[in-house]
């Protein structure tokens, strides 16, 4: 059995974390943390106020606390739902004593000290983890995740941005005098767990944000190697990512070809569901670890839909994928 820890565990990603590693089979949970000065701390994670559905499951406590001291004799493996700041901290400490440690927030995404100045407002202390992160991109990066000490589990928008994209890339399919469109309608649990008044249910319609600076297009563009026009959009829902994505295709590229693309790197992936008629909706996975895609092709127009629960595949499952194909594990393990 390997022994974990998730960090930020009261948090929406956390809690779904919790939730996978408590019935993964080679995995014991041994603590779930949260700061300090938590409001929360020594409640049960499945408390009335925090996740009930995890009544009975999971009714471990929350560990109010910043001294991870007498874990980390006993830890191997380290989930960080923290937000990024605490991350970027709090990594080195359990890398330096040789655990395993995902991070899903984006402190270890980027290998550029200014692209943290530039989009999160602090400055990387850390450029030698940096420079070792692995993005897990799963279906992607598998042979580097296999030998990384440090994976960066990409954000939701990237992922589901990303997934469509990347075959078509690959394949040289797209015109790139036209950047890819990307606008992606996420739900409120996108934004975590403490409220403002900005994402409570009454204030939020339907709206863009962050118009040519939201700090995924700067990810998206590093990990496409590719540039793009990325709006995120904040949707009266709870959970789930809907992405259109608008390009261009070189001439006498047909819909034949842009599904054998998908096809070709994404047949045996378990996790990617590619649709041949018809495009999936968020209902198809939400509370599930899937990414689905479907396209249409109009003359050299192609529209890419990629949809994903922002929580699982674009937060916790990916990141329990990760650590599935790290350790060698199934990676579906406890997923499906
Ligand atoms: N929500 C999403 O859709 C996605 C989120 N992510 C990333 O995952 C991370 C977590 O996101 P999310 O679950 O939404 O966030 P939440 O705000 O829901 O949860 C954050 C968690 O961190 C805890 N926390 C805060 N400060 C500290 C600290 N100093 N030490 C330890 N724990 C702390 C909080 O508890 P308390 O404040 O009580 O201590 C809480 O448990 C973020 O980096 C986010 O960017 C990535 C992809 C998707
Ligand atoms: C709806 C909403 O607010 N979403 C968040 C993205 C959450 C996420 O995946 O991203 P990181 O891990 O990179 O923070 C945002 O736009 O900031």
């Amino acid at each position: 059995m390997l022994k974990a820890i998730v960090i930020g565990a009261s948090g929406y990603a956390g809690a779904k974390l919790a939730y996978y590693l408590n019935k993964h089979p080679h995995i014991e949970l041994i603590a779930l943390t949260v700061s300090e000065n938590s409001k929360d701390g020594g409640k049960l994670i499945s408390d009335n106020n925090l996740h009930p559905q995890l009544k009975g499951v999971i009714d471990l406590p929350l560990i109010a606390t910043s001294d991870y001291s007498s874990y980390i004799n006993d830890v191997d493996i380290v989930f960080l739902a923290t937000e990024h700041s605490v991350s970027h901290d709090i990594a080195p400490y359990f890398l330096e004593q040789g655990c395993t440690v995902f991070d899903l927030s984006g402190a270890y995404r980027v290998n550029s000290p200014e692209f943290y100045t530039d989009y999160y407002g602090f400055t990387h202390q850390h450029q030698k983890w940096l420079n070792k992160a692995v993005y897990g991109l799963a279906e992607w990066n598998y042979e580097k995740i296999k030998q990384a000490q440090l994976i960066a589990v990409p954000g939701c928008y990237p992922t589901a941005a990303q997934l469509p994209l990347k075959p078509l890339i690959e394949e040289k399919l797209l015109d790139n005098t036209q950047w890819p469109v990307i606008n992606a309608v996420s739900g409120v649990s996108g934004a975590g767990r403490k409220s403002t008044h900005n994402n409570s249910f009454c204030e939020v319609s339907l709206h863009a944000y962050g118009l040519f600076t939201h700090r995924h297009q700067p990810e998206i563009v590093k990990h496409l190697g590719q540039q793009v026009i990325f709006t995120p959009h904040l949707g009266c829902f709870k959970q789930g990512i809907h992405a259109t994505i608008t390009c261009r295709v070189k001439e006498d590229v047909t819909a034949q070809d842009i599904l054998n693309a998908l096809n070709k790197y994404y047949k045996d992936k378990p996790l990617i569901r590619v649709y041949e008629k018809d495009w999936p909706s968020l209902k198809a996975v939400v509370n599930l670890p899937y990414c689905d895609i479907g396209f249409a092709l109009k003359d050299r127009h192609l529209i890419l839909i990629s949809v994903e629960d922002n929580l699982l595949k674009g937060a916790a499952a990916q990141a329990v994928q990760c650590m599935n194909i790290r350790f060698g594990y199934e990676q579906t393990l406890s997923l499906l």
